[in-house]
């Protein structure tokens, strides 16, 4: 049975007149990596800054690590809202030290932290000459600090190279494997396609839908078929199993339809036995993007 590490209930806040999260609720399984999906200004770090008690909902709670003491748990939590400020002319250790003394947490884990994002061999050099990938993975290291059960990350690879993405993106996948949880943000379909388990998706603070990343973005199956008579076909389709809507192309149809209740097989015969010979059947799955579209449009 799947334990529950943060559980998000009815979360609301407003600036002034501007909702910027309105009855948000969701689960996080522990293990899980939870990706907070939305356009730029949907709330999502609006909604990270009330599970880390630097925001405080307008109504609703949130309930961290089963445990009724938010101080308590957040003892076991790692975070990172955004590029924390650590000093150029230090080192990377030097740096860590000083997060270290700020968590009261014992100088003997910066080194196995400085392994874990890859750093330990340039944990002397000053924290100016790294690249950005390396100070976001410092910032991460900075957050396992205390070795927490759950890291909120805002953005994580926010402003990276591919190289720098591909590292962070990685490390976070690591970090799900050591039995850690992961609550990120992100603005980006396909990161969130990439690296989570889960997702949230909010449009203007609302959430849209939630569940694992399986569930919510490929609910639906979309197939292209090709036939000499595209206007038959389009008449028969209705009547397949799970069937949902139909599109047009050029000189083919897509189908959307929930395959989980028929198969290719299963409409290449229903399709012969309603007189068209199919030309072409092939599962073309929602382009991700589309999808997102379609679910904050
Ligand atoms: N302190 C504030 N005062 C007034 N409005 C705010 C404040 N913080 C955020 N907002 C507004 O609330 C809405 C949600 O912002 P939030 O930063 O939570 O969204 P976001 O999804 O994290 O976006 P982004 O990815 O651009 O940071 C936006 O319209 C934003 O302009």
């Amino acid at each position: 049975m799947s334990t529950t590490v943060l559980s998000i209930q009815h979360l609301s806040k407003s600036y002034g007149a501007l909702q910027a999260l309105s009855d948000v609720s969701f689960e996080v399984p522990k293990g899980s990596i939870y990706g907070v999906l939305g356009p730029n200004g949907s709330g999502k770090t609006t909604m990270l800054g009330i599970i880390t008690d630097v925001l405080r909902p307008d109504s609703g709670q949130y309930t961290l690590l089963n445990s009724p003491d938010h101080e308590q748990a957040r003892k076991k939590t790692g975070t990172l809202l955004e590029t924390p400020n650590f000093y150029p002319y230090l080192s990377a250790y030097k740096n860590l030290e000083i997060s270290a003394l700020i968590k009261g947490v014992s100088t003997m884990e910066i080194d196995p932290v400085l392994e874990r994002v890859g750093l330990l061999a340039r944990k002397n050099s000053k924290f100016s000459t790294f690249s950005l990938g390396m100070k976001q993975r410092l910032a991460i290291g900075a957050a396992l600090l205390g070795n927490p059960e759950l890291l909120i990350l805002d953005e994580p690879t926010n402003g990276l190279d591919p190289n720098g993405i591909a590292e962070i993106r990685n490390l976070i996948k690591g970090l799900a494997v050591e039995g850690r949880t992961v609550v990120m943000a992100s603005h980006l379909l396909d990161e969130v396609e990439k690296v989570c388990t889960h997702v949230a998706i909010i449009k203007n603070g609302k959430l849209l839908t939630s569940g694992s990343v399986g569930e919510v973005l490929a609910s639906e199956d979309v197939i292209a078929l090709r036939s000499v008579d595209l206007k038959k076909l389009s008449d028969i389709l209705p009547g397949i199993a799970g069937f949902s809507k139909l599109e047009w192309q050029n000189e083919q149809i897509l189908l959307h339809a929930d395959l989980g209740r028929s198969s290719l097989e299963a409409i290449n015969q229903y399709c012969f036995e309603n007189g068209v010979i199919l030309t072409h059947l092939a599962l073309q799955r929602a382009s991700l993007e589309a999808r997102f579209l379609e679910i904050t449009h």
